[in-house]
């Protein structure tokens, strides 16, 4: 990466503010999936060894510029605590004249966290008044926030302006991951693509198409392949002004001499729910009132070849309802397949085929589960990140 890390810096003694990815999972003012707090432990811990006096800020959900007490971090504060073994206070403001003051007691080695910077109206639009009064509390501005390294806001990217701004560790192992995966690929490479909506991954389809060996398409958005090709898809999802965009990535593929896999079979329903009559059909055999919700066994067993002989996947999205445990069969197959593929450095591009790993207990098993679900989706579109963007040039 060209930009520089938190190790190409002195820290010693300095009052670090340091932008991490927070924004979890949340029930009864429980964390009820900590693993983003975790993939910011090695950054701070670093900066605490190093003797930083250091300022955690993040978001939390989108409370829109008010406060918000369900999405107050004070959870977050207790958690990230007794996972560092140390205590973290936290403010109940992100910036200003209490926060100073609570700045000014800390030695070297403490951990801070600054109350929810969405709080605050100027941080979704990066209000420079308001990146300033961050930049205020602190001598260095980290940025550890890959999974918000997409939003230009006051504190992702607005204060990069006013310190000395690097990446912590977290920001780069994950470009360093997608940016080799992208630019110097292992091949075969493939990419797996799933999710609800054709138009949410037009950008990443046709920036992998360039560069990929393999394009396997499952999930909602394949229907809209399917009709494409001239079958019908019942009730399933369907972007009808998205028919022939779908052709032509079928036809790019064709002249690029990319494999472009689509479902074969798939698990249709007569409703949608885990009371459904279900049934496989064939692709040309979906009936006009049953809709499918996931990919069937041939098309799975065909992916999990694929997989199998593949050097490395990038997998963005589920192939059905996977929250329904009668149409998570193709996103288990999948996620089993890059399990078992142990030759197969696999890219998993957070979101929901994150949260399906997870969940099938796979999570361990993948080389590397990105903490990003919009900002890994806009790396693979080649877009660049305004939160990198702004940190200081190596
Ligand atoms: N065949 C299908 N019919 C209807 N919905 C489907 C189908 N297949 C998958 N889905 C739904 O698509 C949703 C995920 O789509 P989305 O585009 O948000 O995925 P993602 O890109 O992995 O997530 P994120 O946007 O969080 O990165 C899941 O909730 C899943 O139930
Ligand atoms: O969960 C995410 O993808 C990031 O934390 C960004 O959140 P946002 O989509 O609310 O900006």
């Amino acid at each position: 990466m060209n930009k520089k890390s938190v190790k190409d810096i002195d820290v010693k003694g300095k009052r670090v503010f340091c932008r991490v990815d927070f924004n979890v999972p949340m029930k009864d003012g429980q964390v009820t999936d900590e693993t983003r707090i975790r993939a910011a432990l090695p950054t701070i811990q670093y900066l605490t060894e190093q003797g930083a006096k250091v300022i955690l800020a993040s978001h939390l959900g989108r409370p829109k510029g008010q406060a918000v007490d369900e999405l107050r971090l004070t959870p977050v504060a207790k958690r990230l605590s007794e996972l560092l073994g140390k205590e973290v206070k936290k403010t109940d403001e992100a910036y200003g004249d209490s926060v100073q003051a609570e700045i000014g007691t800390m030695t070297d080695g403490d951990v801070l966290l600054l109350e929810n910077v969405r709080f605050y109206p100027g941080e979704e639009k990066n209000d420079p008044e308001l990146a300033k009064a961050f930049a205020e509390l602190a001598d260095v501005y980290v940025n550890d926030a890959f999974g918000a390294a997409h939003r230009a806001h006051a504190s992702t990217e607005g204060i990069a302006h006013h310190l000395p701004a690097v990446s912590g560790l977290l920001m780069e192992k994950e470009l360093d991951v997608l940016g080799k995966a992208l630019s110097n690929p292992e091949r075969p490479f493939t990419a797996i693509i799933g999710g609800a909506k054709v138009k949410d991954k037009i950008g990443v389809i046709e920036n992998l198409l360039e560069k990929v060996d393999n394009l396997i398409i499952g999930g909602g958005l394949a229907y809209t392949f399917v009709k494409a090709q001239g079958h019908e898809v019942g009730k399933s999802l369907l972007e009808a002004d998205k028919i022939d965009l779908a052709n032509s990535f079928i036809e790019k593929a064709k002249e690029k001499g990319v494999n472009f896999y689509m479902p074969v079979d798939v698990i249709v329903a007569d409703d949608f729910g885990e009371h459904a009559n279900t049934k496989v059909v064939a692709i040309d055999e979906i009936p006009a009132d049953w809709e499918a919700l996931d990919i069937g066994p041939k098309t799975s067993e065909i992916y999990q070849d694929v997989i199998q002989k593949s050097k490395l996947v990038i997998w963005n999205g589920p192939m059905g309802v996977f929250e329904l445990e009668k149409f998570a069969n193709g996103t288990k197959a999948v996620a089993q397949a890059l399990a078992d593929a142990t030759d197969t450095y696999s890219v998993i591009g957070g979101g929901d085929s994150a949260a399906a790993v997870e969940k099938f207990n796979l999570a361990d098993k993948m080389s590397h589960i990105s903490t990003g679900g919009g900002a890994s989706l806009e790396f693979m579109e080649g877009k660049a990140l305004p939160g990198v963007v702004a940190l200081n040039d190596k």
